[in-house]
């Protein structure tokens, strides 16, 4: 087998959690809760030292983020008011954990959808934002359930660990170390959203994206030629989860709002979109490419409103769903996996030598960018 040590995608994979919760559904458990904390506070809350909670709303959730519903793992317990958040049993060490588990189930897509057998991958990232433990590595229990050989090891830019996981195996075979590794990013977002909170309690959702990243010389006919590839950091509180090994004692512990996900999300809103346009702007220019003509974007799936105004300004007129397209409504924001969902979703329809940009961004800040290219 040949090796041209120039980076492609040679296909992708998904595996979608059967069970969704519509905003009615999750907004009735919301106002339950309210409710039931209001009326267990009533007479502090008459006193004025406790703070009624305000209830949340369908309609504020849709326009103010574009979400109609979302996947996750377990269902029951984020909805029950006295319960809210996922309860998923814990395995044994000798069974093969959640987030193994999903990202088994999209990397073997991947690996079907290239007509690749896993002994011919020679290493395994899993990029997630969040890691259900510190170690053994996600990536390596993945390698182990695919009997892959070679090596594996987890990444962790959040909402960017995806595309700077593309570009870390894009390196790997630019530099001829590898020849096809897989990108596997198992996204359990119940566990770290903070379902009490009004602010945020809607806005993410579970899924595992895989992309395989192959050398040229072996990719399968119908491929995503890798043109290059961008990133982009500069530090952020504003999208912040506190928790870690070093605050696991009561009464600091896990469990509190600021052990979960925290967001200013207007903040985010007008810091994030500039930085974005910008990068996918210059990143164009560096490869020679018209950013008016990239046929497609499949950007971060946050919020709609934000991919409105950054595919506006890349493309310079108001972006069509064909031009960007919307997998948040069902999915919700899904942290790294959500651009790759979007391109696994929306990138058979278009043509040879159609360029576009997976695009994601996040809590750091982080902005990832990978253009690519349709071979055939
Ligand atoms: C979170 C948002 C949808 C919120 O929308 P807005 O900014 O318009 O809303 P806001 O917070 O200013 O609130 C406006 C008004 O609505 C009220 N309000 C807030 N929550 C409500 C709810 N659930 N129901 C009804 N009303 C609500 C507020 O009290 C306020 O009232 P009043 O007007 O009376 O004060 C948006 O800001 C957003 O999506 N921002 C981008 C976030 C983002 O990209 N984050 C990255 C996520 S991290 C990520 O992607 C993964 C990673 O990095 O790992």
């Amino acid at each position: 087998m040949n090796a041209s040590h120039r980076p492609v995608i040679s296909a992708t994979g998904l595996y979608t959690p059967p069970e969704s919760i519509t905003n009615a559904e999750l907004v009735a458990s919301f106002n339950a809760y309210v409710e039931r904390y209001n009326a267990d506070h009533a007479q502090a809350i008459a006193a004025g030292t406790v703070a009624a909670l305000q209830p949340s709303s369908t309609e504020f959730i849709e326009k103010a983020s574009g979400i109609k519903s979302r996947h996750v793992i377990e269902k029951a317990g984020v909805l029950d008011p006295a319960v809210m958040r996922p309860c998923i049993p814990e395995r044994g060490n000798d069974e093969l954990s959640v987030m193994a588990e999903i990202g088994v189930a999209a990397a073997r897509q991947a690996l079907a959808n290239a007509g690749r057998e896993a002994s011919d991958v020679d290493a395994v990232l899993c990029a997630a934002s969040n890691m259900q433990r510190a170690y053994p590595a996600m990536a390596i229990e993945i390698q182990q359930a695919l009997a892959i050989e070679g090596f594996a090891f987890d990444m962790n830019v959040a909402c960017s660990s995806a595309t700077f996981g593309i570009q870390t195996a894009a390196d790997y075979i630019r530099a001829g170390h590898a020849r096809s590794v897989l990108v596997v990013s198992p996204e359990v977002t119940s566990g770290h959203l903070n379902w009490r909170d009004r602010d945020s309690h809607f806005i993410f959702g579970d899924v595992a994206t895989a992309v395989l990243v192959e050398d040229a010389g072996i990719a399968p006919v119908c491929h995503w030629d890798i043109l290059g590839t961008r990133l982009k950091t500069v530090f952020s509180n504003n999208i912040r989860n506190n928790f870690g090994f070093l605050n696991r004692a009561a009464p600091e512990g896990e469990g509190l709002a600021d052990k979960l996900f925290v967001q200013e999300g207007r903040k985010v809103f007008k810091e994030v979109v500039p930085m974005v346009s910008a990068l996918i702007l210059e990143e164009s220019a560096r490869l020679g490419l018209d950013p008016q003509a990239l046929r497609r974007l499949w950007l971060h799936q946050a919020n709609a409103g934000m991919n409105r105004l950054i595919a506006e300004r890349v493309l310079g007129h108001e972006a069509s769903e064909d031009e960007s397209p919307t997998v948040l409504d069902t999915y919700a924001n899904t942290s790294s996996a959500g651009s790759v969902i979007a391109f696994h979703k929306h990138n058979r329809d278009l043509s040879g030598g159609d360029t576009g940009v997976i695009c994601s961004f996040g809590a750091g800040y982080s902005v990832g960018a990978v253009f690519v290219r349709r071979a055939a």
